[in-house]
């Protein structure tokens, strides 16, 4: 039974979730970070917010770990590439507190605007200052948006619904994804220089890290309201508390800061700012709707392979994973069968194609490619899988090439790989019999029709009489029973391929002897 550790408070309905879907689930929270070192090795799963830190060190320690579910959107608090380079899932839920987070940036927008926490504290100590605050109205400002993705297109929505204009700067903001947002796409100065009221919706990388830095703060419009509603860091605080004192920036409500928790800062004297503890997605129902999907996601992963929202690795629906998983075994296979003839020969992998034929050309091929390098790089890579392959060849300069062929096919479905080295290209072709049990096909370009066995002798040899019997023979000197045999040849006389199936490895002066067969060209051990 699969187990997951929940480190941070979610919902109860993830434990519920967990645990009709029968994982074995834990609940840890506020551990500190060497206590969750301690236990982690446990797990298979780990379930978080953003309290939790996924270091590298936790990482290390983390040896059974497979899947992290962050209910949530912002992945910041993993360190997504350690956990890439550990062949460890890294899952999102993008959606499930979005609408919350924007109705908190518009809410802190309508608390800016009417100075509302002042005025409600200054009332509420008796003092009834009705001339201290005046307001602006919201309805014909503009509002400047930096980042219109899930959260951003929401604030957008909601703005419009207010009468107020709306600039968004994006660099990945279509024109016409703009129009239908009904917001006017702009440039960074145009949105700093034109906007009343700014909002904040990008992740924190190094691109957005001081987006609005002292430089950008003083190309805001003099009386422009900021609000922040999504990663620390992404305002320079020290620039943006000079802005504030001297009236160039006429609020800020900010709800994520640069250092978290912050018990501390200059800005929290400051009467014309807005802070609340990193609140943008407490809400009842965005609270339910992350921990409901992260437990699902996490569920799904750990017992049917599906993968849903993860940041490092292709996603596989719940409807695609039981169909997939022959697929991938088969590419895995295939790359397994390569990889291991390719690291016999101590080539260097510079091309790998994958052609698609048959059924195999409708099926969602994003997961495919990243079994195969995981086949691929396998023998000559310790901790490879599917999550870390992909980065692993990337990283080695490995090119891939996919083509699907939408054309008759010879077999109902049909995976042609091949791997390019300094010395030589290798192609071998796999099906699905009976549309679950992968096959080898071809190898060379030679037909062959042979199971993958647990240790198989691959030997390519020259068509004459007598290498079946010899190499039988020496087989059976060794006491070595072979399971199937397998030939296949280019014409009579010409190049051959043979692939046996036996029932152990086959010792090194047994190999060496069949290499010394005089119609052998090359023999390899392969096991799987
Ligand atoms: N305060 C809170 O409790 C919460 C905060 N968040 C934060 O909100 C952020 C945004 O969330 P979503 O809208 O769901 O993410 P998203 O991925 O849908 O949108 C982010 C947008 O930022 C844009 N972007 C990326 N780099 C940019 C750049 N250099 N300049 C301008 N735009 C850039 C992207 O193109 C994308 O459209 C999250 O990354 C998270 O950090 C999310 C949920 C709750
Ligand atoms: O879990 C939380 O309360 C924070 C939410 C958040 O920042 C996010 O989803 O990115």
């Amino acid at each position: 039974m699969p187990k997951v550790l929940i480190s941070d408070k979610l919902s109860p309905a993830a434990i519920d979730i967990f645990k009709r879907r029968g994982i074995d689930v834990t609940v840890k929270t506020g551990l500190a970070p060497a206590e969750l070192r301690e236990i982690i090795g446990e797990f298979d799963g780990l379930a978080i917010r953003s309290a939790t830190k996924v270091t590298r060190e936790l990482l290390d320690a983390a040896t059974n770990l497979k899947v992290i579910g962050r209910a949530g959107i912002g992945v910041d608090n993993v360190d997504v590439k350690s956990a890439t380079a550990r062949g460890v899932v890294v899952m999102n839920t993008p959606y499930g507190n979005a609408i919350t987070t924007a109705e908190h940036a518009i809410g802190l927008m309508f608390a800016l605007a009417r100075e509302l926490p002042e005025a409600s504290a200054s009332t509420k100590a008796g003092k009834w200052e009705k001339n201290r605050f005046m307001g602006v109205e919201l309805t014909g400002k503009t509002l400047g948006l930096i980042g219109a993705g899930n959260i951003g297109s929401i604030v957008a929505d909601r703005a419009l619904g207010l009468k107020m204009r709306v600039l968004a700067y994006d660099p990945y903001l279509t024109e016409a994804r703009a129009t239908t947002l009904g917001v006017e796409k702009a440039d960074l100065d145009t949105v700093l220089a034109r906007a009343d009221f700014i909002t904040l919706h990008t992740p924190l990388t190094e691109q957005t890290r001081n987006i609005l830095s002292r430089e950008s703060i003083a190309r805001t419009k003099p009386g422009v309201r900021i609000i922040n509603c999504a990663r620390g860091g992404l305002v320079d605080e020290a620039a943006l508390y000079d802005a504030l004192k001297s009236g160039h920036v006429a609020g800020a409500a900010l709800d994520v800061f640069e250092v978290e928790p912050a018990k501390e800062s200059p800005l929290f004297a400051l009467p014309n700012v807005v802070c609340t503890p990193h609140l943008g997605a407490a809400t009842t129902e965005a609270q339910e709707n992350v921990a409901l999907q992260v437990a699902e996601q996490i569920s799904d992963f750990l017992l049917t392979g599906a993968v849903t929202n993860a940041i490092n690795m292709a996603s596989v629906s719940a409807e695609d994973a039981p169909r997939l998983k022959p697929y991938m075994e088969l590419c895995q296979l295939l790359g397994s069968f390569a990889g291991q003839l390719t690291e016999a020969r101590q080539g260097v992998i510079r091309k790998v194609g994958i052609e698609y034929e048959g059924a195999a050309a409708h099926v969602n091929q994003r997961p495919l490619s990243a079994a195969l390098f995981a086949g691929l790089l396998a023998p000559m890579m310790e901790g490879v899988n599917m999550v870390n392959a992909p980065v692993f060849a990337r990283d080695h300069g490995i090119e891939l090439a996919e083509t699907v062929f939408d054309r008759d096919c010879e077999y109902q479905t049909l995976i042609r790989v091949s791997v390019t080295t300094d010395e030589q290209t290798r192609t071998v072709s796999g099906t699905l019999f009976g549309g679950a049990k992968p096959r080898l096909v071809e190898v060379k370009g030679i037909k062959v029709e042979a199971d993958f066995g647990r240790h198989m002798l691959y030997v390519t040899n020259r068509d004459k009489p007598g290498f079946i019997a010899q190499c039988s023979a020496i087989l059976a000197e060794k006491g070595i029973n072979i399971a199937t045999f397998h030939l296949g040849r280019t014409e009579k006389g010409g190049d051959a391929v043979c692939l046996i199936s036996i029932d152990e490895t086959l010792p090194d002066d047994a190999l060496a002897a069949i290499r010394a067969l005089p119609q052998v060209m090359q023999a390899t051990q392969i096991s799987f």
